[in-house]
């Protein structure tokens, strides 16, 4: 039960909600093949350690979305410096497989997921970029059909956000709603605090999301857990909220990670929005905040200590990367 009604929130995220929230079924994959035209559409998977679930989510795309209805031109699947299977699966079920490290060497290698994303946005080409985690469990097709339905649609379009209800599966006890602990404890909160226009996004840091590559390419990339955080208030900055949307895709069923992982991955967050609070001339700081964080984890009765680095780099708007340019001659830089 609402406490208050939606419209107490601001005007403008009042009227985003109303007019830039759609959902998946709005988006008939037949009408989206007639829509699409000279558009091209690229669908990545960043994967680290997925050998479970990548297989069965690339295989849906591309019988349904490829051999069945050519909506989809190019499924590739970023191994993200998997210790297991992911590759060699994800392969066998019909996806090219670019493995992170390899990308753009010059570059170096940065760990983390917003790395990934970035090497993966350099070497395809749809004018249209569709992100997935591959760690879903319940991956339908309408995930990426509800997702570039909007921006084939509406031109004034130029990013879309998943929207989902979120359960928390722990073995036989599952909480409907229980799920995003990092979302609801960090993110919303954040960004509530510093960013009220993005206050409508139902889930800030779902990892489904596609976006036009002429604005994808024109942004900063945060290498790890920060990067859709990152990508929201950047995609605000240069677009403006009327350019954003979200599509309510259902439900979403993922791995959870442990909340020692979850501690780290806040960490990334906050820094982030440390780093675009910085940018922005809001804040001004004697020290730079660290990045080493101490936590006491748990194995059984055994409590261990463990220090890592939470800190997170950043890549540049990749039409600031040469390569990059020089490998899409007839693309127009510069141009806004
Ligand atoms: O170094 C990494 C870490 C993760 N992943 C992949 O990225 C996706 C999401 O990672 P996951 O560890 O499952 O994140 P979640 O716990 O699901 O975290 C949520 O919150 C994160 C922070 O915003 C987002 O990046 C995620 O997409 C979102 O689902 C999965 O396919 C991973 O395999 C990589 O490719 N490289
Ligand atoms: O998005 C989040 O908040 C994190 O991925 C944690 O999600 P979970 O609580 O569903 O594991």
């Amino acid at each position: 039960m609402r406490s208050r009604p939606w419209w107490a929130m601001s005007a403008e995220v009042g009227h985003w909600l109303e007019r830039r929230t759609g959902r998946a079924e709005d988006w008939a994959p037949e009408a989206l093949l007639a829509a699409k035209g000279d558009h091209t559409i690229s669908v990545v998977l960043p994967a680290r350690d997925e050998e479970a679930t990548v297989g069965q989510i690339v295989g849906l795309i591309r019988r349904d979305l490829r051999e069945r209805l050519p909506l989809v031109d190019e499924l590739v699947v970023v191994d993200s410096c998997s210790a297991d299977a992911t590759a060699r699966v994800a392969a066998d079920a019909g996806a090219r497989v670019i493995h992170q490290n390899l990308v753009l060497p010059r570059y170096g290698a940065l760990p983390g997921k917003g790395d990934a994303l970035w090497k993966a946005l350099a070497v395809t080409t749809g004018d249209i970029v569709v992100f997935v985690d591959a760690d879903l469990r319940n991956f339908g097709t309408h995930f990426v059909t509800g997702l570039v339905g909007p921006l084939l649609s509406d031109p004034s379009v130029v990013y879309v956000k998943g929207s989902y209800d979120r359960p928390f599966a722990d073995g036989a006890v599952t909480q409907p709603h229980g799920g995003g602990r990092v979302t609801e404890l960090v993110a919303r909160p954040l960004i509530n605090l510093h960013w009220p226009a993005l206050a409508g996004f139902i889930q800030p840091l779902a990892g489904e999301y596609a976006g036009r590559r002429a604005v994808l390419e024109r942004i900063p990339f945060v290498t790890g857990y920060g990067v859709e955080l990152g990508m929201l208030v950047d995609l605000l900055d240069i677009a403006g909220l009327p350019a954003l949307a979200q599509v309510d895709l259902g439900v979403r069923v993922h791995s959870h990670q442990t909340v020692e992982e979850l501690g780290r991955m806040a960490g990334h967050i906050m820094l982030t929005a440390w780093s675009r609070l910085e940018r922005e001339g809001r804040l001004v700081a004697a020290d730079r905040p660290g990045s080493r964080m101490v936590q006491f984890c748990h194995a059984g009765e055994e409590r261990t200590l463990r220090v890592s680095d939470v800190g997170v780099r950043e890549r540049p708007p990749l039409i600031t990367v040469p390569e990059y340019v020089a490998a899409r001659p007839f693309a127009s830089y510069g141009e806004q």
